[in-house]
């Protein structure tokens, strides 16, 4: 008397509409993009290519073939990087740890964990709510349109800065730094992303649009562009954002004011808005 799992296997041998059934839930679940899964396809045991040459379906040895022709390739790239990938990797590795060495406020027990509560001011200095809040409290203040029409412009900007930040945020998807201690105040959901820092943004384009847009003293402008380095720096040093998400919103800030500067609002572009 067979036992029965013995009598399961000889069933399944005997029976070839099981192998079908077999052949035909592997290339089901399988996703033929990802590189994983056609590995363990084209790699299974000898077994299961030998299951392929059997199975009366044509679509799925043709699939088989396919993905083995495709398996040097893969390999191929993986043995041999292109200088890009050996460029980025590096970039991330640098980018990682001078993150980490940069991160001194990360902690209160971090090396300049004192520093903490001042870094944590100039966050706030960078914030959108501000910004917001003190465009629209200018703009009702403004008597004159010259002034309104700058303003509006500004709150333009802040508004587009989040709109951008929150969709290449949630694209890209890249998780803040392990140190990084989620304590920031008013926060939409992609915040929980890195890439790249809205702070460093919003520091970049304030910064032009008010060099560019407002009569300031020397003394004064120079305060301005330390402001936007700093607010930049603290990004890093509160351990909220890798290197790269800073540098790359400093620049995406600078390529917004562009925007605004392009699609400006005046009184002739857009008279309805000016006639409140
Ligand atoms: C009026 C209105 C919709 C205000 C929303 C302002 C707001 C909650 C902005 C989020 C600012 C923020 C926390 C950005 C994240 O900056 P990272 O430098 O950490 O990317």
């Amino acid at each position: 008397m067979p036992s029965p799992r013995v009598s399961r296997a000889a069933n399944n041998s005997a029976n070839p509409m099981n192998k079908l059934e077999f052949m035909s839930l592997l290339t089901n679940r399988t996703n033929a993009s990802d590189p994983v899964s056609v590995r363990h396809r084209t790699s299974d045991s000898p077994v299961h290519r030998k299951d392929s040459f059997n199975a009366t379906s044509s679509t799925a040895s043709q699939q088989q073939q396919q993905q083995q022709q495709q398996l040097p390739e893969e390999d191929c790239m993986k043995l041999n990087p292109s200088f890009l990938d050996i460029a980025l990797s590096s970039l991330l590795a640098v980018d990682l740890w001078l993150t980490k060495k940069m991160g001194v406020c990360a902690r209160e027990g971090s090396s300049w964990g004192s520093a903490r509560p001042l870094m944590k001011l100039v966050e706030i200095s960078g914030h959108g709510i501000p910004w917001i809040a003190g465009s629209l409290y200018c703009l009702y203040k403004s008597d004159s349109s010259a002034g309104r029409e700058v303003i509006l412009n500004l709150l333009f900007a802040l508004l587009l800065d989040l709109v951008l930040v929150g969709i290449v945020k949630g694209i890209v998807k890249r998780r803040r730094p392990v140190h990084n201690r989620m304590d920031m105040f008013a926060t939409f959901s992609v915040d929980k992303y890195s890439f790249p820092s809205g702070h460093a943004t919003r520091a970049a384009m304030v910064s032009r649009f008010m060099l560019n847009h407002l009569v300031l003293a020397v003394p004064v402008r120079i305060l301005v562009m330390l402001w936007a380095i700093l607010v930049s720096l603290s990004r890093v040093m509160l351990g909220r954002h890798n290197v790269t998400d800073v540098a790359f919103g400093f620049f995406m800030g600078h390529m917004q004011y562009g925007l605004i500067e392009y699609f400006w609002l005046s009184p002739s572009t857009l008279p309805a808005l000016f006639r409140m």
